[in-house]
């Protein structure tokens, strides 16, 4: 029997909703095996009717990775705790590995808990793995390809809680211990672990970094923690002030059009409108990544010194930003839209819109307008030139049959907004943003977070 000191796992999982079930990641390795353990214990003793369920991911990478997880399931089967593993199946790309193994894994983790119907998944990430997350990002930020690791968003680390897919919390309990003191406790408790070797293949960044901190730049550990806690801080901070900008300015006057006032241009708080921009440049070009920090900081300053009469127009990540007397518009410039192809139920189509299917499946089409289906149909607005609307709906989404050329009427299937930097992964730490943009578009509410104190209040 495992001796466990109900305060610690009191402290670890009391702030967490588990009232809708729990899906445990468990690789086998010490943490994910320590978290299993800890909050099976926890449940036990606080709230037994709570579904838990523990899910391994067999990424087929290695000769032993079956063997790994039957491991797994043989220690769930132990103490009583339900068991599933998932197979990463099919062609694994020759770069790019690491990063293509995590989207998998998540992917699997996701269909996981909601072919349970659970919407929280619980993994086993360290305060070890967040100083390395950060030492990783502050290597890429120092080096000549920053790119988007350049505005030190990105040194905040791994958020307490991350919403995957608009659905399902992954939220990471251990995020505030060492690694060393779970392996210890583990030790003592009699309790073995699987050491994945990939964490020792020097090859990949992760483990070089891992190995450093080991081998006598343990030093490193505090300072990097301490850097992701005022990241964090300094990013809520700025995702508050660039949601009240947006509040305050920001409107959609047609599909796939946003506008912001005037007086958004002349706000006092500069880092807080440069952020909402590259924002809503993301969202309205259908970009999962904010454009770069220097560029959309040189295209506010270019806004800011504009005095017409003509427009300003500019293009950033796939976006048309225009500066006009009316205001600041944005919407998806033309090129390079999505082909028409077949509509896919739960696809993201052009990073904006989640397409939902309802019966009759592939025989229907999703496509770009075009110009020429919107000449002469458009919509009045007040606050819009019409020119800007019509761009902007040429590049709205519709379906078709696939050879009988446009539905009237019934559509089998429906687009709703979706906002691109947000979609597949939303940090916690930019939960006041993502709402913001959510109202803006009208896309899904979202849900509250299922923790308590842990430093995501919005
Ligand atoms: N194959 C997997 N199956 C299920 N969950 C996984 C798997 N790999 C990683 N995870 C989850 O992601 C977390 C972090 O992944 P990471 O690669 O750092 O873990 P690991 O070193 O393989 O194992 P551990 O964190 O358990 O020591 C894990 O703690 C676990 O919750």
């Amino acid at each position: 029997m495992l001796k466990i000191e109900t305060p610690e796992t009191d402290r670890l999982f009391s702030s967490i909703d588990l009232s809708g079930g729990a899906i445990v990641a468990v690789s086998g390795g010490s943490d994910s095996t320590a978290l299993l353990l800890l909050l099976k214990h926890h449940i036990e003793r606080n709230s037994p009717t709570v579904r838990l369920l523990a899910v391994t991911v067999d990424h087929a990478l290695r000769a032993g990775s079956a063997a790994e997880a039957e491991a797994v399931a043989r220690l769930c089967a132990k103490r009583g705790i339900p068991h599933k593993t998932v197979r990463w199946d099919g062609p694994k790309p020759a770069t790019g590995l690491p990063a293509a193994a995590r989207d998998a894994r998540y992917r699997l983790l996701g269909r996981a808990a909601r072919e349970a119907g659970i919407g929280l998944v619980l993994t086993g990430h360290t305060a070890d793995d967040q100083a390395e997350t950060v030492l990783m990002r502050q290597a890429r930020a120092a080096s000549a390809e920053a790119g988007p690791d350049a505005d030190g968003r990105g040194l905040a680390g791994m958020a307490p809680a991350t919403l995957y897919d608009g659905e399902i919390w992954i939220v990471r309990p251990l995020l505030g211990t060492r690694r060393a003191a779970l392996r210890g406790w583990l030790t003592g408790q009699g309790a073995g672990w699987i050491d994945d070797p990939t964490n020792d293949n020097r090859t990949f960044e992760r483990p070089r970094i891992r190995a450093r901190l080991g081998d006598g730049e343990a030093a490193q550990f505090g300072p990097a923690i301490a850097t992701a806690d005022r990241a964090a801080g300094a990013r809520i901070d700025l995702g508050m002030r660039a949601a009240a900008l947006m509040r305050a300015h920001a409107g959609r006057p047609a599909p796939g059009l946003l506008r912001l006032a005037p007086a958004f241009v002349t706000a006092a708080d500069r880092p807080a409108a440069v952020y909402a921009l590259r924002i809503l440049v993301a969202v309205a070009g259908g970009s999962s990544f904010l454009p770069d920090l220097a560029r959309a900081e040189a295209l506010f300053f270019r806004i800011c010194g504009w005095r017409g009469p003509d427009p300003l127009r500019a293009t950033l990540s796939h976006a048309v930003v225009d500066r006009r007397s009316a205001g600041l518009f944005l919407h998806r410039e033309g090129r390079d839209l999505p082909p028409a192809g077949p509509v896919r139920d739960g696809t993201v189509w052009d990073g904006r819109y989640r397409i939902t299917l309802g019966d009759g499946g592939g025989e229907f089409l999703i496509a770009a307008k075009g110009e020429s289906a919107v000449a002469g149909a458009l919509p009045v607005t007040a606050c819009a030139p019409a020119s800007l609307v019509h761009a902007a709906l040429a590049a709205e989404p519709v379906f078709s049959m696939e050879k009988q050329g446009f539905m009237g009427g019934f559509l089998p299937a429906s687009a709703q907004p979706v906002a691109a930097p947000f979609a597949h992964f939303l940090s916690g730490f930019d939960l006041a943003p993502a709402r913001a943009v959510a109202e803006l578009i009208g896309a899904a509410a979202i849900a509250a977070p299922p923790l308590g104190s842990i430093g995501l209040k919005p």
